[in-house]
């Protein structure tokens, strides 16, 4: 059976595109690197000492490595980052000294047209991802906020569809409130129709079913139902509903009779940071899903981040998932 990997995958090799990855000093990186080339899904632009890089021993005939610490090229992305920044008071020293850090160097590239997407996050903290993210490559015409999912692959589960959803936000906005709640539910709406081509049934998570309790928390998630309906009548999007009622079809008949998503959600829109990241690391660990992201939505290019506990698989995922993107951009 296809499974979400294969799937990406196949339809990144369909149109090859250029990812760049800014951790050429990390193994999961490299190994993943190496598939990708294997397989033929992309061509790869890494960043890194090339010597170091050749040291690790994996085979990455037909990667291009850039050293982001010298050349023609350091200067050529410093003086543009100069350019996009000076406004904001960046002097051309401290441009330059900027392309020390691999994420924004690597962003550089990919805003330059080098890389037609950007794969990070192995060995950085997701706000040093997307920093230069939102300072580089800025908001998508048309989008106010950048916010991400998780595609979750959870076995043996007759939930969602077979076991697969997306989860948001589980890596962007702190503490959403209710009109940046109702972009995101329609943005991870828009995501899943795109990514995986099947209708979306979205939840808006609360620890509340229609109404059963009422309280600040609560009453966020219902005013960013009713703004999300607005925007976008076109979903299926329903709440406030507690995970159970989302997902289960029994209690879903009891706690939300009637509602065009409960007992069927697949995508799943958590009130804030805190329940999104939590929630999906608990379901990533414990029912040992696949989870690939954080992907990022509404920004300018494919910039997606990873986690620092991700493996290897979960990198080439991402790669594929990035092409995929970047063949839409
Ligand atoms: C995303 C994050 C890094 C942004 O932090 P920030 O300090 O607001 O970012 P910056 O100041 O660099 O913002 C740069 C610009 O992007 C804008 N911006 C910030 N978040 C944005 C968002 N979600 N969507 C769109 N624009 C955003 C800012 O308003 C700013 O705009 P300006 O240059 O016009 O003033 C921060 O919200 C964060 O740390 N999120 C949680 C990350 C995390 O730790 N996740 C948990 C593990 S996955
Ligand atoms: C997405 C996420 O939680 O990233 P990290 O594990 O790197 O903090």
């Amino acid at each position: 059976m296809a499974t979400f990997l294969s799937t990406m995958i196949d339809r990144a090799k369909a149109d090859k595109k250029t990812i760049v990855l800014p951790e050429g000093n990390d193994e999961r990186i490299l190994e993943a690197a190496e598939k990708a080339l294997e397989q033929g899904l992309a061509n790869i632009v890494i960043v890194g000492k090339p010597e170091e890089v050749a040291e690790k021993g994996f085979n990455l005939d037909g990667a291009t490595i850039i050293d982001n610490t010298k050349g023609d090229l350091r200067k050529e992305m410093a003086e543009a980052f100069y350019e996009l920044r000076k406004s904001k008071g960046v002097t051309p020293e401290e441009a330059e000294a900027q392309m020390d850090d691999v994420m924004y160097f690597g962003t550089m590239l990919l805003k330059t047209g080098h890389a037609d997407g950007l794969v990070g996050g192995a060995c950085h903290a997701t706000k040093d991802v997307l920093h230069p993210a939102l300072r580089i490559i800025k908001t998508a015409p048309g989008s106010k906020l950048v916010s991400s999912f998780f595609v979750m692959e959870v076995p043996n589960c007759e939930f969602g569809d077979a076991g697969t959803f997306m989860f948001s936000d589980c890596a962007v906005c702190i503490q959403p409130n209710a009109e940046d709640l109702s972009e995101i539910a329609v943005a991870t709406a828009k995501s899943y129709q795109k990514l995986l081509g099947a209708e979306a049934r979205v939840a808006m998570l609360s620890h509340s079913s229609y109404g059963s309790v009422k309280d600040d928390d609560t009453q966020k998630v219902v005013e960013a139902l009713a703004l999300a309906k607005q925007k976008a009548p076109e979903f299926a999007i329903d709440g406030e509903l507690q995970a159970d009622a989302a997902l289960v079809p029994s209690v879903a008949a009891s706690k939300a009779p009637d509602s065009p998503v409960a007992g069927k959600a697949n995508v799943l829109v958590f009130p804030d940071l805190d329940a999104a990241n939590i929630g999906y690391k608990l379901v990533q660990r414990l029912a040992k899903a696949e989870a690939y992201g954080p992907i990022t939505q509404g920004l300018g290019a494919p910039m997606n981040d990873l986690s620092r506990g991700c493996s290897a698989e979960d990198v080439l995922g991402v790669i594929a998932i990035t092409a995929v993107q970047a063949q839409e951009a």
